[in-house]
């Protein structure tokens, strides 16, 4: 884990100088996010000349890990479950099929259409319900606090699990391990009996920064999969679940597409 790390930040200590020797022979920050975070670097001082001190190198790396580990393995599972899903239950492939062809034909998606998906965001929904990439969010206390009437001293981890939330039949009903996206036709806060249950992106002031940017991204990549494939599952899928950390297929996703 270590040897990893280091390896990590060597290579992005590498992509920042480069960046910032550019930038100081006066290229522009292309506005992408190294380069904003970089600007903050560089300026000791803001617009009224007021000494400021931006994001140090080492701030700097750390985002770039957060947003390259949170944001791509999260996205990917997500539409590799709903392959998955959607393989065992061909009637919603059928549908959701027919919902992206109706409204883009084979065309390339637009983002008013892509606004327009019910069918397809149901889907999404649900598999996010069963299926969470985020199996648990920890929290630390950094205060004596009073949670549900306990009072936890400072220090103390604290998990939610949302792997188990998601598959409670208290919160969901009876029919909590059932794929049924349309538990969410009416919102999501109408689809379970606790209307903030569902969180496969989190909650509060470190909510999932890019939960919008996750699912519209997610759409377009899947639609455009419904476009072109008809999918269902090999004989050698096995359906089993590794949660650690991210909740992946254990035994991979063997998927035979037939393009349409
Ligand atoms: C289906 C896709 C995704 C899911 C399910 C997801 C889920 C989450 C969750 C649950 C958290 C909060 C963890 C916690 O509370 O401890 C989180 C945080 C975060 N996510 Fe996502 N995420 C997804 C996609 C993305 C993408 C595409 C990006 C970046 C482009 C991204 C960037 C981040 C960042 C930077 C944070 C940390 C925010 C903070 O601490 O303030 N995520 N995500």
């Amino acid at each position: 884990m270590h040897q990893n790390n280091s390896e990590i930040e060597s290579i992005l200590h590498g992509l920042i100088g480069k960046r910032m020797q550019a930038m100081q022979e006066g290229e522009n920050t292309k506005e992408d996010l190294l380069g904003l975070m970089l600007e903050s670097n560089m300026r000791t001082s803001d617009d009224n000349g007021q000494s400021i001190s931006g994001m140090t190198i080492k701030e700097v790396v750390e985002e770039c890990k957060l947003f390259y580990l949170a944001g791509t393995e999260t996205t990917s599972i997500l539409l590799t479950w709903t392959m998955i899903v959607l393989s065992m239950h061909p009637e919603w492939q059928d549908r959701a099929r027919e919902e992206v062809i109706s409204l883009f034909g084979k065309n390339k998606l637009n983002y008013e259409g892509v606004n327009r998906l019910k069918t397809v965001t149901l889907i999404l929904y649900e598999v996010l319900r069963l299926y969470s990439p985020a199996v648990a969010f920890f929290r630390k206390t950094y205060k004596e606090m009073k949670i549900g009437g306990i009072t936890y001293p400072a220090g103390v981890l604290i998990e939610l699990p949302l792997l188990l939330m998601n598959h409670d039949p208290d919160i969901w009903g009876r029919d909590v391990h059932e794929f049924k996206p349309e538990r969410f036709t009416n919102g999501i806060s109408q689809a379970s009996k606790n209307p903030g249950a569902f969180l496969p992106f989190s909650w509060g002031p470190r909510i999932c920064i890019a939960q919008q940017f996750a699912l519209l991204e997610a759409k377009i990549a899947f639609c455009t999969i419904l476009q072109c494939f008809e999918f269902e599952l090999a004989p050698s899928y096995t359906h089993a679940v590794n949660n650690t950390r991210l909740m992946r297929p254990m035994h991979g996703a063997q998927i035979k597409l037939r393009a349409i």
